[in-house]
């Protein structure tokens, strides 16, 4: 089963548009934690094991685990994922971009070594750069478009002009180009931030059905049901609004697991008061 087919599917069964993001900070871990070597790995699986009823993916940010040498806990905990919970899809969000011969290795970084379903990826070096991610048909490609950051105007919104046409900002540049040049075997979608509805509502009808990260509830503030109105496809799905922080930093106490799991179902339900 493709990406795709496995996010559309999980869309249905679990009635949900979260995608619980997995951004271990351990300041934050609860005191029971202190001193276990692995308590990245058992932190996470915890709130992978509570929050998977309410989730459609999962979404950890390679750089979380980096930072902490944690790289071998990241690839157990997708395996962990794909085992105990088979059917929810992985997107590892590292926003891959580089050459082709470099980009060709972060494929197999993402999709071989930690057995991620999907990646981010940047798309300012262009299509050849994507190449090795695209030609993964069963795997996901999530490109940045509009992201969520206050900065995300600067070079985001430049107005492009292309031959024949008229000036229009890149992201609804980069959105068109990867539905009409990128999307050849369909494992595209694309990240827009929560943090800006107008720019959703103006993606989605780019776009029509393709996919959307939304990235931008909870801790960076964006408006739920704005984004669920302006955003969501014809179906009343296309989106995988993700919350890390606000979801797996809900307690700091021995009931962390408890209350991601509250705060997941609180934002699912959320949503779906608004499809
Ligand atoms: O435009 C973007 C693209 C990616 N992100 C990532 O999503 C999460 C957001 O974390 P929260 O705690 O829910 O704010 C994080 O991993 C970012 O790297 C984004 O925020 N915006």
């Amino acid at each position: 089963m493709t990406f795709i087919e496995a996010l559309k599917l999980r869309w249905g069964t679990a009635d949900s548009l979260v995608c619980v993001g997995l951004d271990p900070e351990p300041s934050k871990y609860p005191a029971s934690l202190a001193g276990d070597p692995d308590a990245t790995f058992a932190f996470c699986r915890d709130i992978v094991d509570a929050t998977a009823p309410f989730a459609c993916c999962f979404k950890p940010q390679i750089a979380h685990f980096a930072a902490l040498g944690a790289e071998d806990a990241l690839r157990r905990l997708v395996a962990h994922i794909h085992s105990s919970h088979a059917g929810i899809p992985v997107i590892l969000d590292a926003k891959r971009g580089d050459i082709g011969s470099t980009a060709q290795r972060y494929a197999t970084e993402a999709f071989d070594r930690y057995g991620a379903d999907a990646v981010t990826a940047n798309p300012y070096l262009g299509g050849d750069s994507l190449r090795p991610f695209l030609d993964r048909a069963d795997k996901g490609v999530v490109i940045l478009c509009r992201t969520s950051n206050p900065g995300a105007a600067d070079l985001q919104d430049l107005a492009v002009s292309t031959p024949g046409g008229s000036p229009r900002p890149l992201y609804q540049h980069v959105a068109e180009t990867v539905v009409r040049d990128w999307n050849g075997h369909g494992n595209c979608a694309l990240v827009v931030g929560a943090t800006w509805p107008e720019q959703l509502r103006e993606v989605r009808a780019i776009v029509g059905a393709m996919p959307l990260l939304v990235p931008g509830v909870g801790a960076q503030g964006g408006d739920v049901a704005a984004v669920v109105r302006n955003a969501k496809s014809a179906d009343g799905t296309g989106l995988l609004v993700s919350s890390s922080r606000a979801i797996m930093h809900a307690s700091q106490d021995d009931d962390f697991a408890e209350a991601a799991a509250n705060a997941a179902r609180t934002l699912r339900d959320a949503i779906n008061a608004q499809r």
